[in-house]
C-alpha cells in the first residue's frame, strides 16, 4: 500500500486467549486498520479509548487531526496501526459476537482486563511482524493499554505517550462507573445481558450511562460557559439537550454489553497488581515516556499523571494540556497533542 492511500481494515483470528484473571476466551478475532507502509522499524500503535474504534486516522477518524500525510503522526513516514479493543463492538470479539456455539456471547462473555486486551494486540503485532513498536500512543482507556505495553513488554516499544490515564482506577472513577453500570443493568431490555438477537436493546440504560459519563468527560466551567441556564425551545435546559444528543449518538453506534465489559476492564485496571505495587511496576518502563494530562480533567485528574511522570524512570516531566474540555481534551486539543506526539516520535 502506498503512503497516504486509504486505510486497510482487516479481521485477524488470534486463537484462544488465556485470561489474566483466570479462564480463557476461545476463537478471538481482532479488527484493525493500518495507514502508511511498514519498513521494519516504523510501526506506531494507536490505542483508542472507551467508545472509540480502529478508525483513528483518515479524514473522519477520531484522531484525524493527528494522523495522516504531513500530520504529527505522518503516514508518509510512519506505519500506523489501530485495533478495536477486546470486548468492543467494532469487529473485535466482544459480548455481541457469536460464541463458538453460534449464539451471541452475551452474559457468557468473561470479565476481560487491560492485560488481556494487550495480549490480543501483541498477537496482532506478531502477525504484522512488529518486533518493537516505534511508539504506542493512547489516552484514557487507551492510555491504560499503552502503559500496560510499557510495563509488561518493555522490550517491544521504544516510546510511549500516556494521556489522561491513571496507574490504577481510583475509587472516584469506580464510583462514577457504578451508576452507569446500574442504569444499563436496570433497563428491562438488558435481560441479564442476553438481549442480543431478541429485538430489544437496553437503549435507555446505555443513554443514561452516556449522560453521566459525558458530564464527567467535560468541565463544569465549560458547561457553564457554553450552556449557562439557557433553555431549548422545547423547555429542556440546553445542557440537558446536549447530553440527550450525546446519549442518542452513542446508542446509535455502540453496544451496551461492550460498554459494561469495557467499563469493568477500566475499573479493574491496576498496573501494580501482582507486580509488587504501582511504583515497582512503573520502574520497569524502559521506553522514552511522555506523560500528559488535561488541566480541567475532573475524572482523571492531573495527580494521577503526576504519579506516572514521577514513577516512570524515562519520563522527564508531566506535560499539562490546557483545555476547557476536561477529560475529552485528549480528543480535541489538536495543536497541543501534535506537540506531544512529535516529542514522542522524536
Ligand atoms: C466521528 C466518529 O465516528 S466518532 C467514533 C469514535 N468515537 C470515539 O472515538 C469517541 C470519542 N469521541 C467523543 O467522545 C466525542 O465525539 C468528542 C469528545 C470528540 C466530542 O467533542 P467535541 O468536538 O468537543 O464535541 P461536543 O462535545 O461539543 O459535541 C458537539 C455535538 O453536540 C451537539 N450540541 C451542542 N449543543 C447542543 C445542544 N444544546 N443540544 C443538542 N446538541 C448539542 C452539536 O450539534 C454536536 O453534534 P454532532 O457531534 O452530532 O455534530
Ligand atoms: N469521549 C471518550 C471518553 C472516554 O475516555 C470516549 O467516548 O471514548
Amino acid at each position: 500500500m502506498t503512503p497516504g492511500s486509504p486505510p486497510t481494515a482487516t479481521d485477524l483470528p488470534v486463537g484462544t486467549v488465556a485470561l489474566a484473571a483466570g479462564g480463557e476466551l476461545p476463537a478471538v478475532t481482532v479488527a484493525y486498520e493500518t495507514w502508511g507502509e511498514f519498513d521494519g522499524t516504523n510501526a506506531v500503535l494507536v490505542e483508542h479509548a472507551l467508545t472509540g474504534d480502529s478508525h483513528a486516522g483518515g479524514d473522519d477518524g477520531w484522531w484525524s487531526g493527528l494522523i495522516g500525510p504531513g500530520r504529527a503522526v505522518d503516514t508518509d513516514r510512519w506505519f500506523v496501526v489501530c485495533a478495536n479493543v477486546l470486548g468492543g463492538c467494532r469487529g473485535t470479539t466482544g459480548p455481541a459476537s457469536p460464541a463458538p456455539d453460534g449464539r451471541p456471547w452475551g452474559s457468557r462473555f468473561p470479565r476481560v482486563g487491560i492485560r488481556d486486551q494487550v495480549e490480543v494486540e501483541a498477537r496482532l503485532a506478531d502477525h504484522l511482524g512488529v518486533d518493537a513498536w516505534a511508539a504506542v500512543l493512547g489516552g484514557s482507556m487507551g492510555g491504560m493499554r499503552a502503559l500496560e505495553w510499557a510495563v509488561a513488554r518493555p522490550d517491544r516499544l521504544r516510546a510511549v505517550l500516556l494521556l489522561a490515564c491513571p496507574a490504577a482506577a481510583s475509587a472516584d472513577q469506580i464510583a462514577w462507573a457504578a451508576p452507569q453500570l446500574a442504569a444499563i443493568r436496570a433497563d428491562p431490555s438488558w435481560q441479564g445481558g442476553d438481549y442480543h438477537g431478541t429485538g430489544r436493546t437496553p437503549d435507555a440504560g446505555l443513554g443514561i450511562a452516556r449522560r453521566v459519563a459525558h458530564t464527567t468527560y467535560r468541565s463544569g466551567a465549560e458547561l457553564a460557559a457554553r450552556f449557562a441556564r439557557r433553555r431549548e425551545p422545547d423547555g429542556r435546559y440546553a445542557v440537558e439537550s446536549y447530553l440527550d444528543h450525546h446519549a442518542e449518538k452513542l446508542v446509535g453506534r455502540f453496544d451496551a454489553g461492550s460498554y459494561v465489559v469495557l467499563t469493568e476492564a477500566m475499573n479493574d485496571h491496576d498496573i501494580g497488581h501482582g507486580r509488587g505495587g504501582v511504583a515497582a511496576a512503573l520502574r520497569r518502563v524502559r521506553a522514552h515516556a511522555v506523560v500528559a494530562g488535561v488541566d480541567s480533567d475532573r475524572l482523571y485528574p492531573l495527580e494521577q499523571q503526576r504519579e506516572l511522570a514521577d514513577g516512570i524512570p524515562t519520563a522527564e516531566r508531566l506535560h499539562v494540556i490546557t483545555s476547557p474540555s476536561g477529560h475529552d481534551g485528549f480528543l480535541t486539543e489538536w495543536t497541543q497533542l501534535a506537540g506531544l506526539v512529535k516529542d514522542v516520535l522524536g
